[in-house]
Parts: structure tokens; C-alpha cells; sequence
């Protein structure tokens, strides 16, 4: 049996002597989309920095594909929209796309660079002008069209929809639903309980670094005899 996209066992982190994570695991399998949610400070970003070993675990293993994810093969399979997407300033929306291809050894213009800009609605006259002069929300649709065009197989967001009005949301959404079509794996935070419930296979949900539940979003709200994602993310703490 092929391993998992990701999976987290036994993860603890500490900041100081300020524990972060303790003893976290989840799993995200190909074609499979996981919320992870928790209230702020629960510990979800933390989670994500080491997968992304921009921190290091103290205990606990991650493997991406069953690769240890401490190996740049490992992360060469992710793509990471973080919560605040900053491109550098000078350059054009046009320019950061075709400079992030390239990092990436794709061709300039690959298939789907029209498509990806389109079901974002990020017009062509946009990205000629440089990223310093984009909304919040406009700056958040070239991360994750840039996200989308470098077709990575294990894709981790962290909080993608801040920013977004209600239209490029659900633009958002439909863009995340056609990964998982394509077999991707997908792992993203939010606070937003609807757009989990929508879009998630499973759920995590994390509460001062310890993992209070994991499964589909329906089995939480029979865990907790509740009759919303949202009440039973609350008695999850209670
Ligand atoms: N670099 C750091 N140094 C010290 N403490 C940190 C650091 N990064 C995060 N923390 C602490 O770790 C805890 C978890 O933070 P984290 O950002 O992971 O939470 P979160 O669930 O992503 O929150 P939010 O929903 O507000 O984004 C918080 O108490 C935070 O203050």
C-alpha cells in the first residue's frame, strides 16, 4: 500500500519553555482534503511550520509520501500558500508567475496558466501592474493562482480564504474541490466552519496543541450531538 501525502505522529513543539504541540498526528491521503481548525493560538501554524521544517519537531515523526520531511525530495512534492501571501513588491503579477515557474524548472507558460488566472478572475490587465498595487484580496488570488499552476501533489494553505469577498471565495472553493478531482492532496486551516464543512473529507481540530478530534465533519457533529460543524467545535473543548 502506497504511504499517505502526509502524515504527522506524535508531533511536540516548544517555544522556550512555551509548549506548542503536543503529541499531534493527522493524515492526509492522496485526493483526500482535511481541515485543520482549531480556535486562535491553538496551534494549527505551528503545525504547518513543521511540516514545512521551517521549525523543528522535539518529538514526533513527519513523512511526506514516506519520505522523512526533513529531506528536500520530501518537501519538493508540497505547495504552501501561507496566511500572508507577499510577493515581492516591484514585481508584476505577470513577473512573479513567470519567476515562480521557472523556480520551479515549469515551462513559461504551461497549460492552465490561462485557466488558473481565469477561474480566479484575475484579469491580464491586472497582473501588468506591480503586486504593490494589488488589494488584499487581489494579492491572495495570484498566491493561489501561482499555487494552483505549480501542480504540486500534496497542497497545505494556511487560512486561503482571508481576504477574499464572498464571489472570489467561492471561486476559491471551486478551485480547491478540482484538486482533489485531479487526486491532490489538500491540508488547509480556517476558521471558518461552513467552508470546512463544504469542502473537507475530514477534519482536525486542535485545541492548545492537543488534537481534540479527527474525522469526517458529520461523525464530529454526532460525536457531540450537535446540529452544526460550529456548535460541535465548541463542545469540543467544553
Ligand atoms: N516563533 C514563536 N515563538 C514563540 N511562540 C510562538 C511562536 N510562534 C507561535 N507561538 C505561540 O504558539 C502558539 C500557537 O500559535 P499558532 O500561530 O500556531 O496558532 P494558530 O492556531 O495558527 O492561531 P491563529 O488561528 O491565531 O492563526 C501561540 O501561543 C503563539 O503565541
Amino acid at each position: 500500500m502506497s504511504p499517505p501525502a502526509l502524515r504527522c505522529a506524535g508531533v511536540a513543539k516548544s517555544y522556550r519553555r512555551m509548549t506548542v504541540l503536543h503529541d499531534a498526528s493527522l493524515e492526509v491521503g492522496a485526493g483526500e482534503c482535511v481541515g485543520l481548525v482549531g480556535v486562535n493560538g491553538a496551534g494549527k501554524t505551528s503545525l504547518l511550520r513543521c511540516v514545512l521544517d521551517l521549525v523543528a519537531v522535539d518529538r514526533g515523526t513527519i513523512e511526506i509520501f514516506g519520505i522523512d520531511h526533513r529531506q528536500p525530495t520530501a518537501r519538493a512534492a508540497l505547495a504552501f500558500l501561507p496566511e500572508r501571501f507577499a510577493p515581492p513588491w516591484y514585481m508584476t503579477g505577470a513577473e512573479f508567475i513567470r519567476h515562480l515557474l521557472r523556480l520551479h524548472g515549469l515551462a513559461p507558460a504551461p497549460a492552465g496558466v490561462e485557466e488558473a488566472l481565469r477561474s480566479l478572475e484575475l484579469d491580464r490587465e491586472a497582473l501588468q501592474r506591480q503586486v504593490r498595487h494589488y488589494s488584499k484580496g487581489m494579492t491572495q488570488k495570484l498566491g493561489l493562482a501561482a499555487f494552483l499552476l505549480i501542480g504540486k501533489p500534496l497542497c497545505v494553505l494556511d487560512e486561503p480564504a482571508s481576504g477574499l469577498d464572498p464571489k472570489a471565495r467561492a471561486l476559491f472553493k471551486d478551485a480547491l474541490r478540482g484538486l482533489g478531482r485531479q487526486g491532490r492532496a489538500v491540508l488547509f486551516t480556517s476558521h471558518n466552519l461552513q467552508d470546512v464543512e463544504e469542502l473537507c473529507d475530514r477534519i482536525v481540530v486542535l485545541h492548545g496543541g492537543h488534537v481534540r478530534f479527527s474525522g469526517t465533519p458529520s461523525d464530529c457533529r454526532a460525536r457531540y450531538d450537535a446540529g452544526s460543524l460550529e456548535q460541535a467545535f465548541l463542545r469540543c473543548f467544553e
